[in-house]
């Protein structure tokens, strides 16, 4: 299965991203395909073996758009500049037809002025107002500057579908056809006592209005996207390397794996490595959102993008081009970007109906005037009204501007969130779960305590560590690696191991120098049948310190006890205090043993937890907290996690909440990754799916109620009663600010602060 994403040309509302879906979900070979109509873009999943990507190209051509491949890394500079000149001639052209338009649209009204408000003005001349004049001016308007407009209909016309375009057009073409016949046989209606006016001002106001909206659209849509350009501006451009014995300046894409690159003060470092040579401390605010700078020392990790301060260092080159942190960053983002909320999928099917509901209520409108009032002139102004305000542009943009500007919000303070549905869902969470080790705490625990079952008589405590470091060599688990760091401390060297193997949530085991060692719980040894009574008191006082416990039995026997105790992280306290104040329920699930969770739980003020949590159940945990609801659906449930353990209950919880500084495994099952594994980022993340889920219904609160408002009035409902009929010119300029009040609420968003 492939995932490509295409950028569309030749849209003009959200119901030709529907056409567009609706085009390649039909093709054989996709199973997927999300539009997104702020983005300008299709992110399809298909089968390669069955389908090319060229063909989906022709599928979205033939239907009159334009679909280009977007390259996968998405980093390379020179496909961004050339996307900027596209935007910027697109934009040019949009702002010759705008002021070609105002100008005659200007002229058009100053030459109507006498007769809309039945006065004298010395200065307008008379012949301003013969319509073969009008005509001439209005033509380049209503084909010129509407050039768009109707290739967009006819496209959609192929297609069988109507578009905001079809309205546009069909308003405008019916005020300016109906002018032409009145300038071409004024006599027709003068017979039969109607006054031969002309609407050309109507056509050419409507159209100049909604090109207007257009630029503002443009130009709005230019600055969601801005959080990625910001991304992707981060990438310093050279990198300086050793390449034969020499210091050299390259260009960063020339940057092989395993290259050595020194970076001095105040340099960006060019891709991902680890420190060999020199210390320094690192400002990695821009990717990790941690606004203080990071120490630096041979063997640490460092990131591309970010600032070097203080030192000048040497670093091997471990990640460059499209595996590097920040541009997988600006993948998520791209693919969150682009990823449809399912308050969207509403809008959506909304407008799918929409455009061809408006043209029988046109047209309804038009019949009944005609029948009530058997003149041309009335019947025709209400319905181009109905075609013209009931354009559905700003539905279209109301969700997916706001999750660009809210997803690339969340980028600037070091959230990745991988989809809209995400955002949209974080703010209903009820129940946070969180792991402890690594999440909770630092997830770099140390043995602070150490007996053994003999002493230290004849070097035994040594020898028994030596055990202990070589089988935990092979471990991945933070005990572990706890256990050999000590070892390490006290010099003790290590030998090799035999039949090695792990048990999840227990331990580990195998053969050193012909002794089989076990290394877990005291749960685990029991139940192998192990006598642990000696060390039982030992294991309950470090236990309810909050340290964890580990046993050592070498063929069958306990010798030793462990007390590895990991540090709280300096924000944990503060996080859950928060969350319980935004009325959450905290968990904690652990494979810990339950004293030592307990401890942990009580000093960060968690009052619910789950202990001894095998890995494998961790997910049917979760599952349970979900079903746990006196409601009908089911409780909401996020999972904040870090380890390769985590990662199915990552999956099922609602929301996935990984850390960033924790395994790959757990960021890939997660929805949301927090990359400087501070705790207090989930606070931010639930408050910027509140904002940006508030900031969507105010959106679409700003489109439809407008539309539906807008329609009777345009209908002329108010007529009989009032008298009042809405002028066209008045429609498309209320058409217009829909789209520019659902785009400037949208950037309001920008101004979100984090937690
Ligand atoms: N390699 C190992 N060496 C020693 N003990 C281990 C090892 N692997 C697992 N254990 C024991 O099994 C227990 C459970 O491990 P598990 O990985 O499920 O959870 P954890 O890392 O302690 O906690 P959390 O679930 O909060 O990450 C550990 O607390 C430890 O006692
Ligand atoms: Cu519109
Ligand atoms: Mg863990």
């Amino acid at each position: 299965m492939n995932t490509s994403r295409l950028k569309l040309k030749g849209m003009s509302c959200a119901s030709c991203a529907s056409s567009i879906e609706k085009i390649i979900s039909s093709l054989p070979g996709v199973k997927e395909c999300a539009v997104n109509f702020g983005a300008q873009q299709a992110t399809v999943k298909y089968n390669s073996q069955k389908i090319e990507l060229k063909q989906i190209q022709s599928a979205v051509d033939a239907a009159g758009f334009k679909a280009y491949p977007l390259n996968k890394e998405g980093m390379t500079i020179g496909e961004d500049d050339k996307e900027k000149a596209v935007r910027k001639a697109q934009e040019r052209d949009l702002i010759l037809k705008l002021v070609v338009g105002s100008i005659i649209s200007i002229i058009l009204v100053v030459a109507c002025l006498p007769m809309m408000t039945g006065l004298e003005f010395s200065f307008i001349p008379r012949w301003l107002h013969n319509p073969w004049l009008q005509l001439i001016l209005t033509t380049p308007v209503q084909f010129w500057c509407g050039y768009g407009f109707y290739i967009g209909s006819c496209n959609a016309l192929k297609r069988q579908t109507a578009t905001m375009d079809t309205l546009i057009t069909l308003g405008t073409s019916a005020a300016f056809l109906y002018s032409l016949v009145v300038t071409v046989f004024p006599d027709f209606f003068v017979e039969r006592g109607l006054r031969a006016e002309v609407y050309y001002e109507t056509s050419a106001v409507v159209i100049t209005l909604i090109l207007l909206g257009r630029l503002f659209e443009h130009r709005a849509k230019g600055k969601t996207s801005a959080a990625i350009r910001k991304l992707i501006g981060l990438q310093p451009r050279n990198a300086r390397v050793i390449r034969n014995g020499r210091e050299i300046d390259i260009l960063i894409q020339e940057v092989q794996l395993d290259d050595v690159v020194i970076v001095r003060p105040g340099e960006k470092i060019p891709v991902d490595g680890e420190v060999i040579e020199g210390n320094s401390t690192v400002d990695e605010a821009m990717v990790t959102g941690e606004s203080l700078p990071v120490k630096k020392q041979p063997g640490d990790e460092v990131i591309g993008a970010t600032i070097n301060k203080t030192g000048s260092f040497k670093f091997k080159a471990t990640r460059i081009g499209k595996d590097t942190v920040l541009a997988q960053i600006v993948r998520l983002v791209q693919e969150a970007q682009g990823s449809k909320a399912p308050i969207q999928r509403i809008a959506d099917r909304v407008t799918a109906w929409f455009v061809p509901g408006i043209i029988a209520i046109a047209i309804a409108t038009f019949i009944i005037w005609l029948y009530g009032t058997r003149n041309i002139t009335l019947a025709l102004i209400p319905t181009v009204s109905v075609l013209i305000i009931a354009c559905p542009c700003a539905l279209g943009l109301a969700t997916p501007t706001s999750i660009m500007v809210g997803t690339g919000k969340g980028a600037e303070n070091g959230i990745l969130i991988k989809g809209a549905e995400s955002l949209e869902l974080a703010h209903k969470i009820q129940t946070i779960v969180l792991d402890k080790t690594g999440t909770l705490t630092e997830g770099k625990p140390t043995v602070t305590n150490f007996i053994t079952v003999n002493g230290t008589a004849n070097g035994n405590e040594l020898k028994i560590l030596s055990l202990a470091a070589s089988l935990e060599r092979n471990s991945e688990h933070p005990l572990a690696e706890a256990v050999v760091r000590y070892a390490q401390s006290q010099e003790v060297g290590v030998k090799n191991v035999r039949d090695f193997v792990a048990v999840p949530g227990s331990g580990v085991q195998g053969f050193v120098l012909d002794h089989f060692v076990q290394i877990g719980t005291l749960r685990w040894l029991e139940s192998e049948g192990i006598d642990t009574q000696m060390f039982l008191l030992q294991n309950n006082t470090w236990s309810n310190e909050g340290k964890s416990v580990i046993w050592l039995a070498v063929d069958g026997k306990i010798e030793a006890l462990m007390g590895i105790t990991d540090t709280l992280k300096s924000t944990s306290k503060e996080a859950v205090r928060m969350l319980h104040k935004l009325g959450l329920e905290v968990v904690m699930l652990t494979g810990d043993n339950r004293p030592t969770a307990e401890a942990i739980a009580r000093e960060v003020g968690i009052d619910r937890v789950f202990a001894e949590v095998r890995p494998d159940r961790k997910a049917e945990q979760v599952k349970t907290l979900q079903k746990e609801s006196s409601k009908k659906e089911h409780k909401i449930v996020a999972m904040v996690g870090d380890g390769i353990n985590d990662a199915p209950a990552l999956a099922q919880a609602d929301v996935g909440i990984a850390i960033g500084t924790g395994t790959d495994v757990a960021i890939a099952a997660s929805d949301i990754t927090l990359i400087s594994g501070d705790l207090q980022g989930i606070i931010t993340a639930i408050k910027l799916s509140h904002a940006t889920v508030g900031n969507i219904r105010q959106n679409l609160f700003f489109a439809f109620f407008y539309n539906i408002l807008g329609i009777p009035v345009a209908a002329g409902i108010l007529f009989p009663l009032f008298g009042w009929l809405l002028n066209p010119i008045i429609a498309g300029g209320g058409m217009a600010f829909s789209s520019v009040s659902v785009v400037t609420n949208a950037l309001r968003l920008r101004n979100f602060k984090a937690y």
